[in-house]
C-alpha cells in the first residue's frame, strides 16, 4: 500500500511517522510532506505529485492551526483549510484515492447549554455552526470533501496532545517550571484528544472500512484549569492554577463552552473502548519524560 502523508512535520504527521516507523511492513510506502516540500495551495504542483505517486491513501494533517492568527489573515486560512482541501479532494476523486482528512471541535458552536443535551459530547450528524474564523474554514473544507464525492474519512478530534509540536500540556509543563502562578480558564469544556491514540484509532477506522465523518478524542470530561491542574499533580509541580472565567482571558477568536465530541459511532465500528482523558494524561507524560 503506499501513502501520501500531508503535514509530515505537524503534531499529528508526526505522530503519524511515529506509528509507521512502530509498524513497519514491507508492503507499506510512505511519502511524507512537508510544507516546503507540497504546498497544499499549489493545486498544480498537488496534481502532478499526486499522479506520479498513485498513492492508494492521502492522509491530510496538514492545516492552518493558529486560532487566534486565523480572525486576523482570514483567506490565508481559508485558502489552507477549504480551498486547498477542496483541490485535493478533486485530485483523490479523479485518482480513486482515499482520503483520511482531520477536523475540529470548532465547527460546532459550543453553547454552555449544549453540555446539558448532550452529556457524552455532540454527535458527528450534529448541525454545524462554527464557533470562529479557523472552524468556519475546516467546516468548509469537510464541506467540499463530502461534495467532491471522493472516498474519504473526516476524523473530528478536540484539543490535540502529543509528543511533538506545541500543545496545551507542553506549554503548561514550561510554564509551570518559570512561574509561579497560572492563570487559566475553567468555563470551557471538552477533552484532549491523544495524539497516539488518535492515529491508531484513525487507522482502525481505516481498516474497518469506515468511510464518512467519526469523532475521536479521550472519555470523560474536563476544562482547561483542570486540565492544567492534572498536568501538575501528575508531574510533581508545585505552582498555583488559578481557574478564571473566560472574560479574564481574552482572545482574538472566541472558544467554545463546550466542545465534547462523542465517540461512541467510532467505538462501535472499531470494536474498542477509547481512554479516560486522565489515563491519556498520565501515559503522555511518561511518554514526554522518555523522549
Ligand atoms: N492542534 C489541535 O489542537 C487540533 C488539531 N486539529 C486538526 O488536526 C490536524 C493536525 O493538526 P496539528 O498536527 O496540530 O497541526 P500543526 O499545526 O502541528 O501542523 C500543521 C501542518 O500543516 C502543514 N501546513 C501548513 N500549511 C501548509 C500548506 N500550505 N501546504 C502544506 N502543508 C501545510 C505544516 O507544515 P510546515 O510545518 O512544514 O509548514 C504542518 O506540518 C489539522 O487538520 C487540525 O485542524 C483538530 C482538533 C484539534
Ligand atoms: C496557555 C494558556 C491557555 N489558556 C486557555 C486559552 C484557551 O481557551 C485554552 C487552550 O489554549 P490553546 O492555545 O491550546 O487553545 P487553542 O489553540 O484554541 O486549541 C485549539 O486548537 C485548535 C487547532 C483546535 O482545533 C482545537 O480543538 C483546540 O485544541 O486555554 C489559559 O486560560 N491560560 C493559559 O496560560
Amino acid at each position: 500500500m503506499k501513502i501520501i502523508l500531508l503535514g509530515a512535520s505537524g503534531q499529528l504527521g508526526r505522530e503519524w511517522q511515529r506509528y509507521f516507523n512502530l509498524h513497519t511492513d514491507d508492503s507499506l510506502i510512505v511519502f511524507p510532506y512537508t510544507s516546503g516540500q507540497l504546498d497544499l495551495t499549489h493545486y498544480e504542483e498537488v496534481a502532478r505529485e499526486v499522479s506520479a505517486r498513485q498513492p492508494n491513501v492521502i492522509i491530510n494533517c496538514a492545516a492552518y492551526t493558529l486560532v487566534d492568527q486565523a480572525e486576523l489573515k482570514k483567506d490565508k486560512a481559508m485558502a489552507i483549510n477549504a480551498r486547498a482541501v477542496e483541490n485535493l479532494a478533486k485530485v483523490c476523486k479523479s485518482n480513486d484515492i482515499h482520503l483520511i482528512h482531520y477536523s475540529t471541535d470548532y465547527v460546532f458552536p459550543g453553547k454552555e447549554e449544549d453540555r446539558k443535551r448532550y452529556p457524552r459530547g455532540y454527535p458527528e450528524d450534529h448541525q454545524a455552526e462554527p464557533v470562529n474564523w479557523y472552524g468556519q474554514t475546516k467546516w468548509e473544507g469537510e464541506e467540499a470533501i463530502r461534495a467532491s464525492g471522493c472516498r474519504h474519512l473526516i476524523i473530528r478530534t478536540t484539543w490535540l496532545c502529543g509528543l511533538y509540536g506545541n500543545n496545551f500540556v507542553k506549554t503548561m509543563l514550561k510554564y509551570g517550571r518559570e512561574k509561579e502562578e497560572l492563570k487559566v480558564v475553567n468555563d470551557q469544556w471538552g477533552s484532549p484528544g491523544y495524539a497516539d491514540e488518535i492515529v491508531a484509532n484513525s487507522m482502525n477506522l481505516y481498516t474497518a472500512d469506515a468511510k464518512g465523518t467519526y469523532h475521536l478524542t479521550s472519555k470523560g470530561l474536563t476544562n482547561w484549569a483542570e486540565f492544567a491542574e492534572a498536568i501538575f499533580d501528575y508531574s510533581n509541580i508545585d505552582v498555583n492554577v488559578n481557574a478564571i472565567p473566560s472574560e479574564e482571558y481574552p482572545t482574538e477568536a472566541k472558544r467554545p463552552k463546550y466542545s465534547k465530541l462523542d465517540t461512541s459511532k467510532a467505538e462501535k465500528v472499531e470494536g474498542v473502548e477509547i481512554t479516560d482523558w486522565r489515563e491519556g494524561l498520565k501515559r503522555l507524560l511518561k511518554q514526554l519524560e522518555n523522549h
